[in-house]
């Protein structure tokens, strides 16, 4: 795809000349509160709720702050690249779609609408085991996009082989192996309204819809939720795993293998001894450890540790085309977008997500090209100053 993502900023301007506005806001720090406005307590709070008093999620967007683009002039930065190779594949913009469970909470045609839009823009969705969307159904609506699938890893061990399997056949190219979300982490908005959707099991059509997980059921899930949703979470909750059981998804999977939730810099250094294909730079959206340390402030010593062993991701707070420009600078190689598009999906579905992603993509590749740079790839830390 080669689109011009910068296009979106005339074609909207074009648009208003005929009388229509966008569906929604353009502008990344209005789509929380319009997102409130069209959804219920609950499942709002989920979404942008956090762990604990929510220092988490603050640091990462204080950290974004921290940094200043300082733009360069009399470039010709007229045509922009946006293009980069990430895992082996030739993606149109260096953002993919992250993986967010339980998206039928937000709208009813859920991780299908995300996987429509994503797929229209060429862009990675990346599927959550959490997914209220079976593995096969997300692939049906995705395709030709590209699709990854981000495990959360049952203990045990034919489930796990199973679900692979299935999203192998599916199509899906990327494994994404989330660790930081062995337990949900402390979320008073959630507990004030107790709300879990898992409960009412809501994000669970992965399980459900596998034979060996059923089959480990004294009644089918239809018989008995409750407990089919209880023993669902007994196998994907629990750290008794080390860095030794990695050879394990290397067996059942033949594509890149990333690692999501990597924080520390020697965590970096093993996954990279492990032999993994690449790390996701995360602290989950500030949803985990309340106080942890923001995701971007970790990014440059991470990036220059381990960036020449394997691909280097990053997400938690990325909200703006600037923020890309940073998050490239510091070393990460492409990001993943989490909250944004799931406000998007409440407010328009397919199109909604497609709002949200041109925005965000118009807002990076003007920055880009503004800033008189004529490329994402080979961005480094010279573009930035520590404000
Ligand atoms: C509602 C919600 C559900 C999520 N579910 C998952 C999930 O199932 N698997 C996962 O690896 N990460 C999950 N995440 C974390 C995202 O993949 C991502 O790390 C985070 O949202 C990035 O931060 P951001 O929201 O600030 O962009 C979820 C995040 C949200 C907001
Ligand atoms: O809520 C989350 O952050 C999350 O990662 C998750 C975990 C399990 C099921 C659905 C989402």
């Amino acid at each position: 795809m080669s689109e011009r993502f910068g296009h979106y900023q005339s074609e909207l301007y074009l648009q208003a000349y005929g009388g229509t506005k966008p569906p929604f806001t353009t502008d990344p720090t209005r789509l929380e509160a319009e997102a409130e406005r069209v959804l219920d307590p609950g499942p709002f709070h989920y979404v942008a709720g956090d762990a604990g008093s929510g220092a988490t999620t603050r640091a990462n967007r204080e950290a974004f702050d921290r940094w200043g683009i300082v733009p360069r002039m009399l470039t010709d930065a007229t045509e922009r690249e946006l293009s980069t190779t990430v895992l082996g594949q030739t993606l149109p913009a260096p953002v993919v779609l992250a993986p967010v469970g339980v998206q039928s909470i937000v709208h009813t045609e859920a991780e299908r609408a995300t996987a429509r839009a994503a797929a229209g823009l060429g862009l990675p969705m990346v599927l959550s085991t959490a997914s209220s969307t079976s593995i096969e159904d997300a692939a049906a609506a995705s395709g030709d996009g590209p699709r990854w699938f981000q495990l959360y890893w049952p203990n045990d061990p034919d489930v796990c082989g199973s679900i692979l399997a299935r999203a192998r056949a599916s199509g899906y190219t990327v494994l994404v192996v989330t660790l930081d979300t062995w337990s949900l982490g402390w979320r008073p908005c959630d507990l004030d309204n107790g709300y879990l959707p898992f409960l009412k099991a809501e994000g669970t059509a992965v399980p459900f819809s596998d034979p060996v997980f059923r089959s480990r059921l004294d009644a089918s899930p239809e018989e008995d939720q409750a407990m089919a949703v209880l023993r669902w979470i007994s196998m994907i909750t629990g750290t008794d795993r080390g860095w030794d059981a990695l050879p394990f998804l290397r067996e059942h999977w033949d594509g890149p293998i990333v690692l999501k939730g990597i924080q520390h810099v020697d965590d970096a250094r093993l996954a990279a001894d492990a032999g993994v294909d690449g790390i996701v730079v995360s602290n989950h959206g500030g949803r985990q450890v309340d106080g942890a340390v923001a995701a971007l402030d970790v990014l440059p010593e991470i990036a220059t540790a381990v960036g020449d062993r394997l691909e280097v991701l990053f997400d938690s707070g990325v909200r703006t085309g600037a923020d890309v420009v940073k998050a490239l600078a510091l070393g990460a190689k492409a990001v993943l977008l989490g909250r944004p598009y799931v406000y998007g999906l409440a407010l328009g579905g397919e199109d909604g997500v497609r709002h949200v992603v041109r925005s965000l993509l118009a807002d990076l590749d003007l920055t880009l090209g503004l800033s008189g740079r004529r490329s994402v790839r080979g961005l480094g830390p010279e573009v930035l100053v520590r404000r």
